[in-house]
Parts: structure tokens; C-alpha cells; sequence
């Protein structure tokens, strides 16, 4: 079966930065992946990049079978990225902001409402405006959107970052249960300590290269970081 990531001397440029500097990653269908990094490493970069929303400069990038270097639309559809901006509108309410994106990705609006509940959305914030929202319960939105959209392929930047410590459990319970449903993960995060205990493989980057890569079988020379 082809891997859901296959990244071959992947390069993509930011301005003239080459923010990605010849990225080799595959993963495969139903792991979770913690990517950590310093500041600036192109972490962000590599997430959105797999979402379909970063132009390949150069080299191989097959996302769940689409080549994004000739065409990264269909993939969008297909994965759930929770980013540090979201994509929410903010006059619209919890439950429209949340049903809007669910339509948009043709899932199931049933599906919407459920995710709700799940991320604690369902009572009285249901029909607020996301104007009014604290950002950790932005956050939830933006979570509730990706549930209930059941994207193949979970891309969390910094998922824990401005929750509570139930919303932050929360997260870690749906990543689990997503791998265990087929899903595949990756995750971001400068939260070591939880997310080294999530994901049972652990990436690092450094400089748009990576440089350290625990999967079985791999060895990653750490001198080929720059
Ligand atoms: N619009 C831009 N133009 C040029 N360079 C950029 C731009 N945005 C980001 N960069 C650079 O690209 C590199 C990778 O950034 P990226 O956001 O992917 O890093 P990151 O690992 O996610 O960092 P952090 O841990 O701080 O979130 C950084 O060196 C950054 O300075």
C-alpha cells in the first residue's frame, strides 16, 4: 500500500527561503508522528505543505496518493489541519461556523453536531458568535470542524497550545481514537513531555532538513543536518 506521506528531497521556498530544504518522510497509513523542532524550523511549513497549501519547488511530495507538485487540490478535502490562525468566520455562530466547514468537506452535518458535543460545544456556546469566543474555545471550533470532517490525514500545529488541561486530554483521546479508526497523524508540538507519550514515532527537524527520525528500520545521520 502507498504511504499517506512520501516526501523525497522536498523543497518549498518562502519568499526565497528555502523553508523545506530537501525533506525525505514517509509515513504510513494509521501512525501517530510527533515532528519537534526549534523555533523556525519549518515544522509549519512542512504541515501545510502536506495539506496541499505550500507549492512543492522541488522533489517528490505524494500526499495520500496525490503528487502535490502537479496538482495539491484533491488533497485538501482529504486532510484536517489545525493551524495556529483558523479559517473560522467570526460572525457566524458555533454551530453554523462548524456546519459550514463540515458541508464544505461533503461530510455528514449529523457528524457536525456530534463533534460538538464531543469538544464541549453544544450547550450554551452553541450559538455564540466565534467573535465572542476565548481562543481556547476557538480552538475547540477549529477541533470540532476537524472531527466532524474525518479527514484521512490529521495535521495538528501546536494542538495543545491554549487549552485547559481537560481540552488538552481531550486532543490527545481523539488522536488515539482517530489512528485507531485508519486515521494517520502529524503533530507538532514544542509539548514534549505529552506528545512523546502520543506518538509513538518522533521526528526532528532542523534548518528545512530532517535530522533525527526514530522509525524502525531508519537511521537518519544526524550530520546530514546542516
Ligand atoms: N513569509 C515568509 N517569508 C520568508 N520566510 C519565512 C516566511 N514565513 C516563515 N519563514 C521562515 O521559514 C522558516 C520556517 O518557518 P516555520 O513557520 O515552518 O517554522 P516552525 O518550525 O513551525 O517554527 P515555530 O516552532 O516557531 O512555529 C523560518 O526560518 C521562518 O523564518
Amino acid at each position: 500500500m502507498e504511504p499517506v506521506i512520501h516526501l523525497r528531497g522536498a523543497v518549498c521556498l518562502l519568499g526565497r527561503f528555502p523553508a523545506l530544504a530537501g525533506v525525505d518522510l514517509t509515513v504510513e497509513r494509521g501512525e501517530i508522528v510527533m515532528l519537534q523542532g526549534p523555533n523556525g524550523a519549518g515544522k509549519t511549513t512542512l504541515l501545510r505543505l502536506c495539506a496541499g497549501l505550500q507549492t512543492v519547488a522541488s522533489g517528490e511530495a505524494r500526499v495520500l496518493g496525490v503528487d502535490l507538485a502537479a496538482d495539491p487540490t484533491p488533497v485538501r478535502v482529504r486532510v484536517g489541519l489545525l493551524a495556529h490562525a483558523t479559517f473560522l468566520y467570526d460572525d457566524l455562530t458555533v454551530t453554523d461556523n462548524v456546519e459550514f466547514w463540515t458541508a464544505a468537506a461533503r461530510a455528514d452535518v449529523g457528524d457536525a453536531r456530534r463533534a460538538m458535543q464531543r469538544l464541549g460545544l453544544g450547550g450554551r456556546l452553541a450559538d455564540v458568535k466565534v467573535s465572542r469566543l476565548s481562543t481556547g474555545q476557538r480552538r475547540r471550533v477549529a477541533l470540532a470542524v476537524l472531527v466532524a470532517r474525518r479527514p484521512e490525514l490529521w495535521l495538528l500545529d501546536e494542538p495543545h497550545a491554549g487549552l485547559d488541561s481537560e481540552g488538552r486530554d481531550l486532543i490527545d483521546a481523539l488522536v488515539v481514537e482517530a489512528a485507531d479508526a485508519g486515521a494517520t497523524v502529524l503533530l507538532a508540538s514544542h509539548e514534549l513531555d505529552r506528545a512523546v507519550r502520543l506518538a509513538p514515532r518522533h521526528v526532528t527537524i532542523t534548518g528545512g532538513t530532517i535530522a533525527a527520525d526514530d522509525r524502525p528500520g531508519l537511521t537518519v545521520e544526524a550530520d546530514r543536518a546542516p
